[in-house]
């Protein structure tokens, strides 16, 4: 008989939230969304909201709020969400010392109840926490991953988009690096429909775009003054999630632990990725040219500034 699988969202706040929803709307499985105990009853709240919206939907999810890890056991997949958020003034890297501890905690739980799952991490500084998931997992590499790439892609595609007046679903951009101002567009990957992306824009053009993305997190931060994105965030979450619980093997960009890719070793790093049933299928290497492996390897030491604070 078919299993239904079963999705576990640690953090019921913004992020958390909308993506427990859109797993449901596309109905990949059934989730649990867990809190801390004085966020049992909202939490509950939230799911049965959820839940209650389905028969309109037309999906079958079951979704259900809690604040006990046995609920999530026999997770097929767990994606983590708890921390704190950045509010306007602050960078991601302001976030490390208090969402390190609640990373390793959560982890620690999760891992007990689902020791076979695959765990994607999204609380901030999202570089290090993937680092410091693993870590406390004890888990092979291919099952602890961070999401960043996916997101800064959609925000550099959206603007793309915005600019030439041609559909989402054309533009190809390419990001890589560190979830933050070091993060690496690559542009020469970039493509319209399969055209390059400078054949439609000038240098100029796409360095402000490029720039307007290597911001984005903080350009919502602003405008929403007292926390940071997550519609965007959650349907990057989503689409991982689905590469993996329907084994596509979607070509993403995830971080993953390096181990001499791109010439990196111990680092966790937004690379290529081949997202499947069993979390990262594989690391997709690429040609670097001198400038481009030069700004990477600045979003590396970015990385590794921020993991030696967690070490
Ligand atoms: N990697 C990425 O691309 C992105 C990362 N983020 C990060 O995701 C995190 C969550 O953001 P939001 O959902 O907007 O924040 P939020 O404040 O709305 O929600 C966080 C939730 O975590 C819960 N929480 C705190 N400690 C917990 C624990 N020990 N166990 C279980 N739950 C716990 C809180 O009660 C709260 O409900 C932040 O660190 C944020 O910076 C957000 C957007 C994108
Ligand atoms: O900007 C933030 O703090 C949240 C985040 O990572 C993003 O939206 O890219």
């Amino acid at each position: 008989m078919l299993k239904r699988k079963k999705i576990s969202v640690i953090g019921a706040g913004f992020t958390g939230a909308t993506t427990a929803l859109m797993i449901a709307m596309k109905e990949l499985g059934d989730v649990v969304l867990l809190d801390i105990p004085q966020m049992e009853n909202p939490t509950k709240g939230k799911a049965l909201d959820m839940l209650e919206a389905m028969p309109v939907i037309g999906s079958d999810s079951r979704i259900v709020g809690t604040a006990n890890y046995e609920d999530t056991a026999d997770s097929d997949l767990v994606i983590i969400t708890a921390g704190i958020a950045r509010k306007p003034g602050m960078s991601r890297d302001d976030l490390v010392n208090t969402n390190a501890g609640i990373v390793k905690s959560v982890t620690e739980q999760v891992v007990k109840y689902s020791p076979n799952t695959i765990i994607i991490i999204l609380s901030n500084p999202v570089d290090a926490m993937t680092y410091v998931a693993h870590k406390a997992s004890g888990f092979p590499k291919n099952r602890v991953i961070g999401q960043a790439g996916v997101l800064d892609t959609a925000r550099f595609n959206t603007f793309i988009a915005e600019e030439l007046g041609v559909s989402v679903e054309d533009v190809h951009g390419f990001v890589l690096g560190v979830h933050g101002d070091d993060m690496v567009p690559l542009v020469r990957y970039s493509n319209v429909g399969g055209v390059p992306l400078e054949k439609f824009l000038s240098k100029e053009r796409i360095d402000e775009i490029v720039q307007r993305t290597r911001t984005g997190g903080g350009e919502i931060v602003g405008l929403l003054g007292n926390g940071s994105a997550y519609y965007a965030p959650g349907a990057s979450l989503t689409q991982m999630a689905e590469s993996i619980l329907k084994d596509k093997r979607r070509l993403l960009p995830a971080i993953a632990l390096l181990e001499g890719e791109f010439g990196y070793n111990d680092l966790f790093l937004g690379v290529p990725t081949i997202l499947g049933g069993n979390g990262i299928e594989k690391i997709v290497e690429l040609e670097l040219l001198p400038e481009e492996k030069e700004a990477l390897n600045k979003s590396a030491e970015s990385v590794r500034k921020v993991i030696e604070i967690v070490q």
